[in-house]
């Protein structure tokens, strides 16, 4: 019951402030037990295979999770023979690009990211971009870690309909929200995957 309250707390801060969602869904997704998250690392494996495109797709990028993100190192890409991760290469420009993934290291925050020397991916060469969230809505609307790496990675997109890489949320199921406010720079995402669904936005299957 408690659990509930809190649930319904949670969508209407949402609606105000995303900084107050961001530290909630932040602290929630910290105290999973290792446990859990092995768990939900298995389930979000599981659930991946309805997720046709990533079964196809032969340029992926990903992420190393941080921070109680939803690791989405078990999830199968048979095809896939390009794997590429952000790097973030300036933090006050907020500029980051996608690199491969062959050659790694461990950065400031923990995060295991591409060498300065890994050769770069533009955004339309990808097949797939798995996407990692803070919390998200079923109309593809995604809260990030609040710096915008993403966003501004990702804007060439804004107006391009076609041969573009399919962007799929990775989240836990509790980072669900009902709304979150679209800001003008957001770039809404074409699906989402957590541990317990796959959700495509704009299906009535979903
Ligand atoms: N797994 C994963 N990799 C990713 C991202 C992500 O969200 N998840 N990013 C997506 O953006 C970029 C890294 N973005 C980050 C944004 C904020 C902080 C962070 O910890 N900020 C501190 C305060 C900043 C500081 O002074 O270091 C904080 O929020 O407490 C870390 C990484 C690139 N790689
Ligand atoms: N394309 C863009 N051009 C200029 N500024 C941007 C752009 N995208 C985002 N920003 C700025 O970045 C800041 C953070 O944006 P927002 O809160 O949407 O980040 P987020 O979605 O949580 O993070 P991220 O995109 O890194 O996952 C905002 O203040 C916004 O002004």
């Amino acid at each position: 019951m408690l659990h509930q309250k809190r649930h319904q707390t949670l969508k209407l801060i949402d609606i105000t402030s995303g900084t107050m969602l961001r530290r909630e869904m932040r602290q929630q997704r910290s105290a999973l037990s290792s446990r859990q998250s092995k768990q939900a690392m298995l389930d979000v494996a599981n659930i991946a295979r309805q997720c046709k495109p990533l079964l196809f797709a032969t340029r992926i990028a990903s992420y190393s999770p941080f921070n109680g993100e939803l690791s989405p190192a078990l999830i199968e890409t048979p095809n896939c023979h390009q794997h590429f991760l952000p790097r973030v290469d300036n933090y006050t420009r907020h500029l980051m690009r996608f690199y491969s993934a062959n050659h790694r290291r461990t950065n400031r925050w923990g995060i295991v990211e591409p060498i300065p020397t890994a050769p770069a991916a533009s955004i339309n060469q990808l097949d797939v971009i798995l996407v990692p969230l803070v919390a998200f809505d079923r109309k593809g609307n995604r809260l990030g870690m609040g710096a915008g790496f993403y966003d501004r990675a990702l804007q060439s997109l804004r107006h391009r309909a076609n041969r573009r890489p399919l962007l799929v949320g990775v989240g836990h199921h509790f980072q669900e929200v009902n709304s979150l406010i679209s800001k003008p720079w957001d770039i809404k995402l074409d699906a989402i995957l957590t541990d317990r669904e796959y959700i495509v936005v704009g299906s009535s299957l979903s």
